[in-house]
């Protein structure tokens, strides 16, 4: 079976990016995304996307108007497809039955009940989004009870493994492409059809087929292992520090195992984005409902050492500056959850904000990629701050990591930016109140260098001492 027409209901971080290198690889296939936001759709149609993500932005001159197009127009998007990507968010529910665990399917829901309403012929509708296991079903389950005569639905699980600021690399050359459906002639007629999509640039061995409910729970597994690792090397970071050990020292001895390998065991300030935590919260309601209270216990603590590890963090912080932070400038250099995005989605640096602000320091926070107005909707944000005013006295944003250095009493490296490697830490050094500290959650800078000059360094997983050679392991 070959398509001539897909259609991606979700212009978001996923719909968007997989959309586009689909519409490269596939010249004969047309692509449309659509989306009810119309600011987000009226980005993807301008010269400034909604998203930063490298390389996005030379795909999209290359396929847009041609055979890759963004529409608010849902209704026929949906009328003239073959397949239907539904790549809407999944957030935690914030209400109700399963609040603060459970995924939130309303959207995903709604995508269905709209295809049922408007479609008048068949479709293969594929679950991009991550769901709870047995989503699929409840999609079939919509479809199939609004079903027109002469329609008839497949429901695929196709789940995405993209990580942001790598997303076009990893869509252009993914470790595997996993394709769930119905052991049916119908499904495997599905499936395959799927498989011939993305057979046009990823080699046969990579695409691999399965049931529905193994396809979206080793998604959910995939994240959560993923996760676990980075609590892993984090609460290594924590024994590190109270023993001597370095934990780059002992993360490069445990990676070099070929069984366990170097990849995610940078111990940092925290996991963010928009998907670990979701992700691992929703394997713990799944385990409930389940039955099954020891392997809830079990992920849950992925999630009670990340939770950890940010307060541990800032509790350093506040110790190292007298046991006070009220009224003390902190300057804080990233914003975003990792590098090389714009997306602040459960980015470490909001909870390091909040923290601080509790205390009552004064934030100075500036990030290369994330918009002032991101961070003053992520700090004002209920469940961050009850005060917006509040936020207002204590938060300045900084278009210039210099100018938010200046009169600062410390510097905290929040993301790990590229750019934050090559400062002039002398001339940071030399505008900052002394004794002047700087904290580097990502540990990414020079520490003995830094130390050199005369700042109080901290960072992640070792103790920083002057005169001290370390061999620097690669980082992964
Ligand atoms: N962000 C990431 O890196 C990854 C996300 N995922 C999963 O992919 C899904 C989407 O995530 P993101 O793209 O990050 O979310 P997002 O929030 O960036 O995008 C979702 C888009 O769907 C739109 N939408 C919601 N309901 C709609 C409806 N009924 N009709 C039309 N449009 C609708 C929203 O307006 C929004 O633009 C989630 O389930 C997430 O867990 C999976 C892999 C990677
Ligand atoms: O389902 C999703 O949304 C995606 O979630 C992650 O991708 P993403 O969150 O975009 O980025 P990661 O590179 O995984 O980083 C997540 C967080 O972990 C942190 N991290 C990562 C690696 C590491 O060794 N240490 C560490 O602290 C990062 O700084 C970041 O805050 C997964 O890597 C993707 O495979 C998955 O598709």
């Amino acid at each position: 079976m070959t398509l001539k027409k897909i259609c991606c209901i979700g212009a978001g971080y996923v719909g968007g990016p997989t959309c586009c290198v689909l519409a490269s690889k596939c010249p004969d296939i047309t692509v449309t995304v659509v989306d009810i936001s119309e600011a987000r759709i009226k980005q993807w149609n301008s010269e400034k996307l909604p998203i930063f993500e490298p390389g996005l932005d030379d795909i999209v001159k290359q396929c847009r108007g041609k055979n890759l197009f963004f529409s608010t127009d849902v209704d026929k998007a949906i009328i003239e497809a073959e397949l239907i990507f539904i790549s809407v968010n999944t957030p935690t529910k914030t209400y109700g039955l399963g609040k603060g665990r459970a995924a939130d399917l309303k959207h995903l829901e709604s995508c269905a009940r709209r295809i049922a309403n408007v479609a008048q012929s068949s479709k293969i509708v594929v679950e991009k989004s991550t769901v709870p296991v047995r989503a699929a079903e409840s999609i079939t389950n919509i479809l199939k009870a609004n079903v027109k005569p002469n329609v008839k639905y497949q429901v695929l699980s196709n789940p995405e493994f993209l990580a942001e600021g790598t997303a076009i690399k990893d869509l252009c050359n993914p470790d595997r492409v996993l394709i769930g459906g119905e052991r049916s002639a119908a499904g495997q007629e599905a499936i395959e059809a799927l498989c011939w999509v993305y057979e046009h640039w990823v080699s046969k061995e990579k695409v691999i087929t399965m049931n529905t409910w193994s396809s979206e729970l080793s998604k959910l597994a995939a994240n959560a292992f993923l996760a676990q690792r980075i609590s892993s090397i984090n609460a290594m970071s924590a024994v590190c520090e109270a023993t001597g050990a370095d934990v780059s020292e002992v993360s490069y001895a445990v990676g070099s195992d070929t069984r366990i390998g170097p990849k995610f065991l940078q111990a940092s300030v925290g996991f963010g984005g928009s998907c670990f935590q979701k992700d691992v919260l929703n394997l713990v309601y799944l385990c409930d409902c389940l039955n099954l209270p020891e392997c809830a216990a079990y992920w849950q603590q992925v999630i009670d050492m990340n939770e950890y590890q940010k307060r541990r963090f800032v509790n350093r912080i506040i110790e190292c500056l007298f046991n006070t932070v009220a009224d003390k400038k902190i300057a804080m250099f990233g914003f975003a959850f990792k590098k090389d995005t714009g997306d602040t989605r459960e980015s470490a640096s909001i909870y390091l904000s909040k923290y601080l602000m509790d205390e009552g320091a004064q934030l100075r926070i500036y990030d290369p990629k994330v918009e002032d107005s991101q961070i003053m909707r992520d700090l004002t944000a209920p469940n961050i701050s009850e005060n917006p005013e509040r936020v207002d006295k204590l938060v300045s944003l900084f278009s210039d990591p210099y100018r938010a250095a200046e009169g600062a009493h410390a510097v905290v490296v929040c993301t790990e930016w590229d750019e934050f490697k090559t400062l002039d830490y002398q001339r940071i050094y030399n505008n900052m109140l002394k004794p002047a500290s700087i904290f580097d959650g990502r540990m990414i800078l020079d520490h003995e260098a830094l130390h050199d000059l005369g700042f109080h360094v901290e960072t992640i997983g070792k103790k920083i001492t002057r005169g001290k050679v370390t061999r620097q392991f690669p980082s992964v």
